[in-house]
């Protein structure tokens, strides 16, 4: 049985996905759609709730995007946040103009605790706006519920048509109550029971796999990280032995870390495993290339004819399914999450397009529509164990974006050398839990040092270290010096003649991203 749904429609706000994130939050499913589906496809979906997101434009303007009016009518409810509110009331006739004071940031808002969209929140909740227009005047029928002293709409409300607006940002964790505000929404308004867990996706996702995939086989890319990890569990809970996982070691991964995988995955799994070494021919193909997205796409294709001649070799008759661990923020980071107007930050190497010449009989992705979060929880419904689980990403491309400029096999035991000496002190303090990821990068900067009264001109190594939760933003972390200085001691002592300095990246996403390529 499907789930109940509720859609957020994208406007070009900045946290569009955080909106889907909150709704998923209280149970409840949720997807990011452009403002471009029709009102037809919308109904289709037959969702319980809709929310309109922020935007970068002015409602008054005729090339901004706007909606038909007829939605306001279906009797589905809505919560338009910042522009979304802006063009709710625009578009039901209310006014909305240039505010005679912008807000942005932290600001405390008044507001109606008997609406139900404020029901449990205190009167004056601080809240976090950011917007040059206002409502100037509600549509006929609304009620305002919120105000602040500069911004007389900061909330309202037409509860007979189970119409609902905020001028403020409910999704973001800086607006105190917001969750709650969101869980009201969705569970109170709505009406949504929160049927979104973790055992009836499994439950559903192995059933949908059995029904798609029937007696074929299925080939995954496996790369021993969370994602394929766990899409592995649940095809083999599908399918069983019809499933075959190929990892390629490609020869960018850390130090001992394809041993480490083919020793979990024959050893503690029942599943066919294939190793395929590629060392050589991804180095040849990469001979020369300094491009981040030029390198990103070579690795990317090269997987594909990896998996395809792995499936020649045992399919001669039919074609397999091809299967891999995509996850819903690959897919937006890529470009290709919705309306196609967000800015392609840099192709992940599984959005790369499919050489012509490759046939799989198509491709599966039972987490596409998942979070990071939600792909461990599935990990842990499954019984996966808990440091596979948990462990950290590590991009498909592997170090091939850490090391910049040319990717050579010199270039690539400098950087593993490295960054098993951060990984391995990390450990031994007990720091490694602490943070979402870190790693070593190779900036393939040669800089000037003096050891042992002798002069050395050697490579730089940077190491990179995040706090987040979902990869989509995230800070530098706050490593203690003591453990940097000791990584930094041994990294240019161990590595004599080799490496003679280090740095340490303190640049939060955005501006910067995680990885340097
Ligand atoms: N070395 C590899 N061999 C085979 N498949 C790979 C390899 N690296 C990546 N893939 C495929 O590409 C997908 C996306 O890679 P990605 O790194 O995002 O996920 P992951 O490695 O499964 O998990 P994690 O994000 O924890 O590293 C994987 O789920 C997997 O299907
Ligand atoms: O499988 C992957 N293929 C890729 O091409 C890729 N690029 C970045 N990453 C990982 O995604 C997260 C966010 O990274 P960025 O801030 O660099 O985009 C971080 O966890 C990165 O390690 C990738 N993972
Ligand atoms: N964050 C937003 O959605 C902003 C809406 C609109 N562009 C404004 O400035 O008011
Ligand atoms: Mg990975």
């Amino acid at each position: 049985m499907a789930n109940e749904m509720v859609i957020v429609l994208d406007f070009g706000g900045q946290y569009n996905q955080l909106i889907a994130r909150r709704v998923r939050e209280c149970n409840v499913y949720c997807e990011v759609l452009p403002y471009t589906k029709s009102i037809e496809e919308i109904k289709a979906l037959n969702p319980k709730g809709i929310l309109f997101t922020g935007g970068p434009n002015s409602v008054y303007d005729e090339t901004s995007p706007h909606y038909e009016k007829a939605i306001f009518d279906l009797g589905i409810p809505i919560l338009g946040i910042c522009y979304g509110s802006q063009l709710m009331a625009w578009t039901l006739g209310g006014e909305v103009a240039t505010a005679p004071v912008s807000e942005y940031g932290h600001t405390d808002v008044e507001v109606d605790t008997n609406s139900v969209l404020f029901k449990g929140i205190e009167a004056t909740t601080g809240c976090w706006m950011s917007h040059t227009d206002y409502i100037k005047q509600v549509p006929e029928g609304f009620k305002i519920i919120g105000h602040t002293p500069v911004c007389p709409v900061a909330a309202m409300e037409n509860p007979a048509r189970k119409l609902y607006a905020t001028q403020f940002h409910p999704e973001v964790l800086h607006t105190k109550e917001g969750k709650k505000m969101l869980s009201n929404f969705v569970m109170d308004i709505c009406e949504c029971a929160g049927d979104w867990q973790m055992e009836s996706f499994v439950e559903n996702t192995v059933k949908e796999l059995r029904g798609q995939i029937g007696e074929k086989h299925v080939i995954l890319g496996l790369s021993g990280g969370v994602d394929s990890s766990v899409a592995a569990a649940l095809l083999s809970r599908a399918i069983g032995k019809q499933l075959t996982c190929v990892f390629v070691d490609h020869g960018l991964m850390r130090k001992n870390e394809g041993d480490e995988i083919e020793e979990t995955f024959t050893g503690k799994f029942d599943m066919n495993f294939v190793r395929i070494d590629c060392k050589e021919s991804y180095l040849e193909k990469l001979k020369g290339v300094i491009d981040p997205e030029e390198k990103r796409k070579i690795i990317g294709t090269e997987f594909y004819r990896v998996f395809w001649d792995e499936i020649k070799k045992h399919q001669t008759d039919c074609l397999s399914y091809f299967a891999q661990g995509t996850i819903y923020p690959d897919r937006i980071e890529s470009g290709k999450g919705k309306n196609g107007k967000s800015d392609t930050i840099k192709t992940h190497h599984n959005m790369v397009d499919q050489p012509t010449d490759v046939q799989f009989l198509g491709t599966i992705e039972p987490l596409k529509d998942l979070f990071k979060d939600e792909v461990r929880k599935v990990g842990e419904t499954l019984g996966l164990p808990h440091e596979l689980v948990w462990r950290q990403p590590f991009p498909g491309p592997g170090l091939g974006v850490r090391i910049i400029g040319e990717i050579t096999a010199p270039r690539i035991a400098v950087l593993q050398e490295a960054d098993w000496i951060l990984r391995d002190e990390m450990a031994k303090n007990g720091y490694e839990k602490e943070l979402a990821q870190f790693f070593c990068v190779l900036p393939g900067v040669n800089t000037v040092g003096v050891m042992g009264d002798h002069r050395t001109y050697a490579d730089l190594i940077a190491i990179r270290a995040v706090t987040t939760d979902d990869f989509m933003t995230a800070d530098w972390a706050k490593i203690p010096y003591e453990i940097l200085g000791k990584v930094s001691g041994r990294i240019t002592n161990e590595m004599k003649g080799i490496v003679n300095r280090v740095v340490y990246d303190i640049t939060s996403k955005p501006p910067g991203t995680v990885e340097w390529e």
